[in-house]
């Protein structure tokens, strides 16, 4: 982390920080509220402090209706601050939870406009910390914090007036003592941050470990892995410990250093005071008033103090949130739309790679022509799903070029270009929600009929058998239907977008042989006119496609009909006898 970032004004400067102090302005009649209570509290104290010092001043010379007044005085002052304090923990919460919520939508907004680069590249348990974690670093600065900021210097000013206008000596100590307690920041400023992001690096470990042992709960199971994992969760805890133990003990010793200037006010306000009172410069009232407003005068600085301290966690334990923040989203709705009718692919010369230095594509070049079924064909790893991926525009080719209808892909926006393309894959992923609802994704206004057409095409019969039909919940990630069932719906949900561009990756994998056969043979009805890409790894599945392009290291190295590639005995004919030679033989 460089050291720009990490220093407080190198955090106010950035980018993602004036995001989220922007959203405080949404709330600034609330942080008024806020403000004008907290003031009434002060103005309640000051007036308490000021009755006080009446009563004491005046001792055997108040008459009693005179002691009555002053005490009903105070009684009302005590009464008031207690509503002010309440008004203003009521805004504070208000505030608080409004400014915690739309963060969270911020955040999930950002997260969701990143590129498909940025998610492959990161864990989602990293993602999580910074949802949680890193945000509630965040959020104790923007709301506790802030709203101190705003009452402190109002506060100090006229506290510090009335004591000085008590006594110039008095007044003086405990304006002086504010100052000092500001020191406690400087205590192991940069250790101190250090372990911030540590801590913060621990709490992204832990989430990581609990996402890794619940999303892989079916393998730790099969492989007896509860012990193995508990052992490493452990030694993670353990640092957990260690750095919250530490970070805690530091917090300690500064409020221990910040106290220092406090205690010391008060001996020497006591000590000042009383010799002043022996010597009849003031009366035992002014020390009272000093007792009682010494705390509000330093309130303004233990708030400084608190902040600064808040603003180094943020600085040092809020950097990922803020790296996110501050990402380039994806621009999906520059360029024209695409139309709404079946539209030729063309590649050309496209390369491509993750890594700078480990390229995956190289130089391919093919066409589908509009409404035409291409199967790509090749070993695991040749660059299958790659090329597809960048059909979404999810990563853009280092070079060539790709076409739709004869015009650069990039011409078209990438929101219209996505809704053009309906993809089914082996592994379909169900929202937790009812069939209906997995089935009419992204199409809120799809009729009945759209869906029940959809689900008889995609042959999902069993959605009859079941007591609630459509209304069936599938649960996380569909873990109530079958591989089979899910693959099903998958489809149904490719028939009802009606695409320019059907891909299908595998979907009939987890069919039985005769739901694919009449899947295959439906392919043209449900799939309509549309372009059709398939990656197969069966025979079966590209018997009836127009073209093959048999990939292999990244480099199309056949294409052609089924047939053809097949009688000529090439690579494609190779490698399809070696890995499937049952089915090629029958
Ligand atoms: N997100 C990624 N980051 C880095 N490398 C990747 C990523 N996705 C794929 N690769 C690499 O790119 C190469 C091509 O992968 P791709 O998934 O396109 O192959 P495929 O032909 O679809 O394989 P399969 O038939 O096994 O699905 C592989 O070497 C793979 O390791």
């Amino acid at each position: 982390m460089s050291t720009s970032t990490r220093s407080v004004a190198g955090l106010i400067r950035r980018q993602g920080f004036r995001q989220f102090l922007e959203l405080c302005k949404r709330y600034k009649y609330l942080y008024l509220a806020v403000l004008m209570l907290q003031l009434g509290g002060t103005g309640a104290a000051l007036l308490l402090a000021e009755l006080s010092r009446r009563i004491f001043d005046g001792g055997a010379e108040l008459s009693r209706a005179e002691l009555v007044r002053l005490i009903i005085g105070i009684a009302v002052m005590v009464i008031l601050g207690l509503f002010f304090s309440l008004g203003a923990r009521i805004c504070n919460q208000v505030v608080n939870t409004n400014i915690v919520f739309r963060m969270r939508q911020i955040i999930l907004r950002q997260l969701t406009n990143l590129s498909l680069k940025y998610h492959e590249r990161t864990h989602s348990a990293h993602t999580q910390n910074i949802l949680f974690n890193e945000l509630e670093v965040f959020k104790h600065f923007i709301v506790f914090d802030m709203l101190r900021l705003i009452s402190l210097p109002v506060s100090f000013v006229a506290v510090g007036i009335y004591l000085f206008t008590v006594n110039p000596l008095l007044g003086a100590i405990a304006i002086l003592v504010g100052p000092f307690q500001l020191l406690s920041n400087l205590v192991m400023r940069g250790r101190f941050k250090d372990l911030i992001a540590d801590q913060q690096a621990n709490g992204g470990e832990v989430f990581f470990h609990m996402d890794e042992t619940l999303s892989g709960i079916r393998e730790v199971k099969m492989n007896q892995l509860e012990q193995s994992v508990f052992t490493r969760f452990e030694k993670v805890c353990k640092e957990g410990i260690r750095l919250w133990i530490s970070v805690e003990k530091m917090e300690a010793v500064r409020e221990f250093v910040r106290l220092i200037p406090e205690k010391i006010g008060y001996l020497l306000g006591i000590t000042i005071g009383a010799v002043l009172m022996v010597n009849g410069d003031i009366g035992p009232g002014a020390i009272i008033a000093f007792l009682t407003l010494l705390d509000k005068v330093s309130e303004p600085f233990v708030s400084i103090t608190a902040i600064i301290s808040s603003l180094q966690r943020v600085s040092a334990g809020a950097e990922n949130l803020l790296t996110v923040m501050e990402m380039e989203p994806e621009a999906k709705d520059q360029g024209k739309a695409l139309p709404a009718k079946p539209c030729s692919i063309r590649f050309d010369n496209v390369s491509f790679a993750y890594e700078p230095d480990r390229p995956v594509l190289h130089n391919v070049s093919f066409e589908i022509p509009a409404g035409k079924s291409v199967a790509l064909v090749g070993p695991s790893g040749s660059g299958k799903s790659t090329l597809i991926k960048l059909l979404y525009r999810f990563y853009e080719p280092i070079s060539g070029s790709i076409r739709l209808d004869e015009r650069p892909m990039e011409s078209y926006s990438i929101a219209s270009l996505r809704g053009q393309l309906a993809a089914v894959t082996q592994d379909v992923y169900l929202f937790d929600g009812t069939i209906r609802d997995n089935i009419a994704i992204g199409f809120a206004d799809a009729t009945e009929d759209d869906i029940a057409r959809a689900a008889e095409l995609s042959q999902s019969a069993f959605i009859r058998e079941l007591p609630e039909g459509l209304d069936t919940r599938v649960g996380e990630r569909g873990i109530k239907l079958s591989h089979g069932q899910k693959q099903r719906v998958g489809i149904a949900r490719a028939v009802l977008r009606r695409a320019s561009v059907t891909i299908l990756d595998e979907p009939t994998s987890a069919l039985d042989v005769e739901t694919e056969a009449m899947f295959q043979s439906d392919l043209p009805k449900w799939a309509g006119a549309s372009t059709k890409i398939i990656i197969a790894h069966r025979l079966s599945t590209i018997r009836d496609v127009d073209y093959v392009i048999f990939l292999e290291n990244g480099r199309v190295q056949e294409m052609g009909s089924p047939k053809e590639l097949l009688q000529s005995k090439g690579r494609f004919s190779d490698f399809w006898r070696n890995q499937h030679i049952h089915e090629f033989v029958s």
